[in-house]
């Protein structure tokens, strides 16, 4: 041992799946219990033994000091050489120049190796020394940021008028009051609900969380309740309701289910996908009134059911509208709008969203008659100014005001430590914080809540006697989740005071989560809209909020992306997030430190403890050949996911900017994988061995692939995305793969 290196005591490192299941605190039914096993069996992860206690070298006198350089600094970053990465295999480039040692992947992929790799497991568990690689050496500059001028649009949120003053039912009013709280309108129910009392069609924006819910099931509650004779059961929808996820059916689901309280003949009911077709085309066949739905599958319906039936609907009501166009919903819609107007063709349309632009204008050109247009912000002179002349629709976004928004700019290979530490220094050492994490794939979510769950969730924190700081709640949500999970998740996310969700975009629209405090984009969303809809799950009806992005000095250009709509955010610094691991002394390193630090003591000692959050982060990736896999597999999604940007923000996000060495360190990963597979099945081999139709990668264009991916994210467990693909999907629905 050199002298110039220190021991590190790093706390026992659990292995990643150590006999116990990640603590997520919901408790999940037996059926799901059941089949999470066989899905867990299947996937071989079987629960490793006690975990091994580890030792990582650090050097005395600074904790830059690499050990054992690990080539990933040196890894070359990809080029077009190494071929689209969603094409398939990671380029050979990546592998570490002059390096002798067998691909990791490889070793992993024979009998023999395996074999070897398990003896190397259990040695791990007698070696003496951890080699931890430099993780603030070799990292791109951290460019200055000339923060842009920016005019954040302003919209007001609440007004002094009361329901009580619109004509409406009595006990409708005494139900918004006693039932759902709520006595003065916010600005965009003052301006929707008599418009759309008055029969006309409405496209309305208003910014995330100002009560668009309430702004058109008011509406529709009263003019139904009105109708006489009264409505029946059997009558079939009056009102339909498109909404492009199920979380989010659901909840306007009850909000309806509120509203109609005092009209009990009136009958709502929500088709999505997920649940059993069967009992929902029973439900349909008995009636439903107004009708909550997917757009997948409720044309699944069309398509399948009889028993439904438009002829008298009067209402349909598109929320998140161009969510619902951006998916490729498009066609679905189609055949909604097509079944609806071959039998009812009067009717009011309403479009809503916080985020509305051209392209849905287009979609109200095909939905709505000689609509009034309702944006919030109008009339400010700040929205003035962003209102370009030809559309008429402003090009900014307006956020709430009192969103505080950070971003903070973090090199590769320091994004998961720095990820640690701002959930630790929130959730485990503030009080009541709730956090929203977005990432971009479902398998990074479910990587990172392994990870964390077994790194940052302590044992000893879990005894509800302990005098430790809150124990950490992790929950996740993404579109591979079985359907009874992810209700019980977005349950149980919705009720809890604190609590740190790991979740895909599948979160990121519409879904009111009380109390959330910060919003932390660890993937950049794919558009300026996706921003503002992430963001605003905290801040809503004019509560408090705060939302950080990280973003790679590479990508720093997208912050002036978000100027050009109109947002704004300070910078938070990497060192100052990491900083937090102070006050974790689980993460000590053996520095001798002394009492009265020095700023620069201070930063080395920050460092020291960075090194061992990552040295922990990396022993429970590498503790078994199950979390190497998972680990890889998440890094093969991120990479996917990072092909999928825009055309226009190419310039920004390319995969040829990333470092491939770096974006593994990131993932736990000690060495750059080497034949990584974008494609949905895996490693090469098994790719090569999968038949053909199940690679959809293989045969999408890099735009279908996006749109492919991003439906990924809005798919229940049920039908899985290894499900293969017909030519024409019985069950089209949120998150089917749209292939032919
Ligand atoms: N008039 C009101 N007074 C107080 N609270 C209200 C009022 N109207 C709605 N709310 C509450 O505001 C929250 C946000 O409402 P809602 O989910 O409808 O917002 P939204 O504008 O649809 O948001 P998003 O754009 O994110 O979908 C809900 O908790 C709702 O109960």
């Amino acid at each position: 041992m050199s002298e110039d290196t220190l021991i590190l005591n790093v706390a026992t490192v659990p292995s990643f799946h150590s006999g116990k299941r990640p603590r997520t605190p919901y408790k999940p039914s037996d059926k799901w219990k059941k089949r999470k096993a066989q899905k867990r069996k299947a996937a071989q992860l079987t629960p490793k033994g006690p975990s091994a206690k580890k030792v990582a070298h650090i050097p005395e006198n600074t904790s830059d000091h690499v050990h054992q350089t690990l080539q990933h600094d040196r890894a070359p970053k990809l080029t077009t050489k190494d071929k689209d990465i969603s094409k398939g295999t990671l380029p050979v480039s990546a592998r570490k120049p002059g390096s002798t040692e067998k691909p990791s992947s490889k070793s992993e992929g024979t009998p023999e190796l395996h074999k070897k790799s398990q003896q190397e497991d259990r040695k791990g568990e007698d070696r003496p020394f951890i080699k931890t690689s430099s993780l603030f050496k070799n990292n791109p500059d951290i460019p200055d940021i000339h923060k842009p001028a920016v005019t954040q649009l302003k919209e007001t949120m609440f007004t002094s008028d009361s329901f009580a003053d619109l004509e409406l039912h009595p006990h409708l009013v005494s139900t918004l009051n006693n039932v759902l709280k709520v006595t003065s309108m916010t600005s965009v129910q003052k301006r929707t609900i008599p418009v759309l009392l008055a029969g006309r069609d409405a496209v309305v924006r208003s910014q995330t969380g100002s009560g668009k819910t309430l702004a058109y099931g008011i509406p529709l509650v009263q003019s139904l309740q009105a109708i006489q004779p009264k409505i029946k059961r059997a009558d079939g929808p009056f009102a339909v309701i498109v909404v492009p996820t199920r979380e989010l059916a659901q909840q306007s689901f009850q909000i309806i289910q509120k509203l109609l309280k005092p009209f009990t003949w009136i009958v709502p009911g929500v088709l999505m996908g997920g649940e059993k077709r069967k009992s929902e085309k029973a439900r349909l066949r008995k009636g439903i009134n107004i009708l909550i739905a997917t757009p997948g599958r409720l044309v699944d319906h069309i398509n399948n059911t009889l028993s439904i039936a438009f002829s008298a609907v009067r209402w349909l009501v598109l929320d998140e509208a161009d969510r619902t166009l951006d998916l490729g919903f498009e066609k679905d819609l189609t055949v909604i709008l097509n079944a609806i107007n071959t039998t009812s063709p009067c009717r009011q349309n309403v479009l809503l969203s916080a985020t509305l632009t051209e392209g849905v204008s287009r979609l109200a050109g095909i939905s709505v008659r000689d609509p009034v247009s309702i944006h919030v912000g109008e009339g400010t002179e700040e929205c003035a100014a962003a209102v370009p002349q030809a559309s008429g629709i402003p090009h900014g976004f307006a956020v709430p005001e009192k969103l505080k928004q950070y971003m903070v700019l973090v090199p590769s290979k320091l994004r998961l430590v720095c990820l640690g530490a701002f959930i630790l220094g929130k959730a485990k050492f503030e009080k009541g914080h709730k956090l929203i994490v977005f990432l971009s794939s479902c398998e990074a979510v479910e990587f990172l809540l392994a990870l964390f769950t077994t790194v940052l969730c302590k044992e000893e924190d879990l005894s509800p006697s302990s005098s430790q700081p809150a124990p950490l709640l992790f929950y996740q949500l993404h579109g591979n989740m079985m359907q009874e999970e992810r209700m019980e998740v977005f349950k149980e996310f919705s009720q809890c005071k604190t609590g740190i969700l790991l979740c895909t975009d599948v979160a990121a629209r519409g879904l009111d989560l009380p109390q959330v405090t910060w919003i932390v984009q660890y993937n950049p969303p794919a558009s300026p809209a996706e921003y503002v809809h992430r963001v605003g799950r905290t801040a809503r009806i004019g509560a408090q909020g705060s939302s950080l992005l990280f973003l790679t000095p590479s990508e720093t250009a997208y912050i002036n992306v978000l100027a050009d709509h109109n947002i704004s955010m300070s910078e938070m610094k990497v060192q100052d997030i990491l900083a937090n691991l102070m006050l974790d002394d689980q993460f000590k390193g053996r520095g001798k430190w002394g009492n009265k630090k020095s700023a620069g003591a201070i930063e080395q000692e920050v460092r020291e403890r960075a090194t061992v959050l990552q040295t922990e982060f990396e022993n429970a990736v590498h503790a078994n050949k199950n979390s190497v896999q998972s680990a890889k597999k998440a890094l093969q999604s991120f990479l996917r996911a990072y092909t999928t940007y825009p055309a226009g923000l190419k310039r920004i996000f390319h995969i040829r900017s990333l470092h491939l060495g770096h974006a593994a360190k990131s993932f736990g990963l000690r060495d750059a994988p080497q034949g990584l597979s974008t494609a949905a099945g895996g490693s090469q081999k098994s790719r090569k061995d999968a038949p053909r139709k199940t690679c959809p990668s293989k045969t999408l264009s890099r735009k279908e692939r996006a749109a492919s991916l991003l439906h990924s994210e809005y798919a229940s467990g049920l039908e899985g995305i290894s499900a293969p693909r017909k030519k024409k999907p019985k069950q089209m629905e949120e998150g089917t793969q749209r292939v032919s």
